[in-house]
């Protein structure tokens, strides 16, 4: 296990920085597909949290693609051999919200790379630092896990339960992940891995039973239903996908208030079980 990471020891700490203007265009195209009518995007506007997702986009040229449609790996991404790439989560901590038509810059740190054991096989950890920058001063810090699996057996196909009663405490949301959904999302953040929109490759390639929601969307989602329904600034959020959401079935999204300052958040697959568990600090009131 140490040897392989010891094969990748270079690559951590290498740096890549991009810079963007943060123009309205992509903020106003995510707020259609949220159905968002009710934020203000102009020039000057708070971008929501996590919607720097839709600016810094990948700019590796097709003929540099893999298969599955990401960036070749060995650029700044490790040369890693498991072929089934997954966001594992992700740390954030917003210092201040990013300005809507100002230009910034973002800074990626390859952190770590880990190998683990995992019930699906060995799991290659690759964790990435993002900082974000605007007018000279820190605005965002993120820090993602990306696994690399081993090809494994298919995936079955969900099956669909009732959901558990809601504690008192909490709201919810039901999404459904059609092609629709994961297409404008794929599209707005620039993400050609074909798990998302390529059925057959998706089912007979990577061995998911449907197309494979997007992990940042349902993060997305899950901080809207908290910015919905909470309404205040949002200090610190982690989550992590814990198992695959398909474009087969609807999924719930809860949002629990845990006291003044913290919430939990979690994506329920259609058979209840969770997909994804996020946990969040506010600002103080
Ligand atoms: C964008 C984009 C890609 C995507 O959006 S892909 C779709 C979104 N992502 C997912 O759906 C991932 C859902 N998660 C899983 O499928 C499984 O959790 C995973 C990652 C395959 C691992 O499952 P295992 O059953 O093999 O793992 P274990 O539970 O046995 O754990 C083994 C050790 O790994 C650690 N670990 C597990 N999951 C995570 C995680 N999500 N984040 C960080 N670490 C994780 C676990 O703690 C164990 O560690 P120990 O130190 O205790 O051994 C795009 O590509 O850009």
């Amino acid at each position: 296990m140490s040897e392989v990471t010891a094969d990748y020891a270079e690559w951590i700490g290498r740096q890549e920085t991009t810079d963007d203007d943060l123009s309205p265009t992509a903020a106003l195209a995510a707020a259609a597909m949220l159905d968002d009518t009710q934020t203000a995007l102009e020039a000057g506007s708070a971008l929501p949290p996590l919607w720097h997702w839709f600016y810094f986009l990948p700019r590796a040229p097709q003929a540099l693609l893999d298969v599955d449609g990401h960036p070749q790996r060995g650029g700044f991404m490790p040369p890693i051999p498991y072929p089934r790439r997954m966001f594992a989560g992700a740390r954030m901590r917003f210092h201040h919200p990013l300005r809507i038509g100002q230009p910034a810059r973002r800074v990626a740190l390859i952190r770590d790379i880990r190998l683990k054991s995992g019930r699906s096989g060995t799991l290659a950890f690759v964790s990435v630092l993002y900082c974000y920058y605007q007018d000279g001063r820190l605005c965002v810090e993120e820090e993602q896990d990306i696994v690399y699996r081993e090809p494994g057996p298919a995936l079955a196909c969900p099956r669909v339960l009732d959901w558990p009663p809601l504690p008192a405490n909490a709201c919810a949301r039901i999404v459904t992940p059609d092609p629709r959904l994961l297409f404008r999302f794929s599209a707005l953040t620039f993400n050609a891995h074909r798990i998302h929109y390529d059925r057959p490759y998706a089912i007979e390639e990577e061995g998911y039973p449907g197309l494979v929601v997007h992990g940042p969307l349902t993060a997305v989602l899950l901080m809207e239903l908290l910015r919905r329904e909470v309404a205040r600034p949002v200090q610190e959020f982690s989550f992590r996908g814990l198992a695959p959401l398909f474009d087969l079935a609807p999924f719930r999204i809860v949002c629990t208030t845990l006291n003044e300052r913290q919430c939990s958040l979690e994506a329920q697959a259609p058979d209840g079980v969770t997909a994804m568990s996020a946990s969040v600090e506010l600002a103080p009131l």
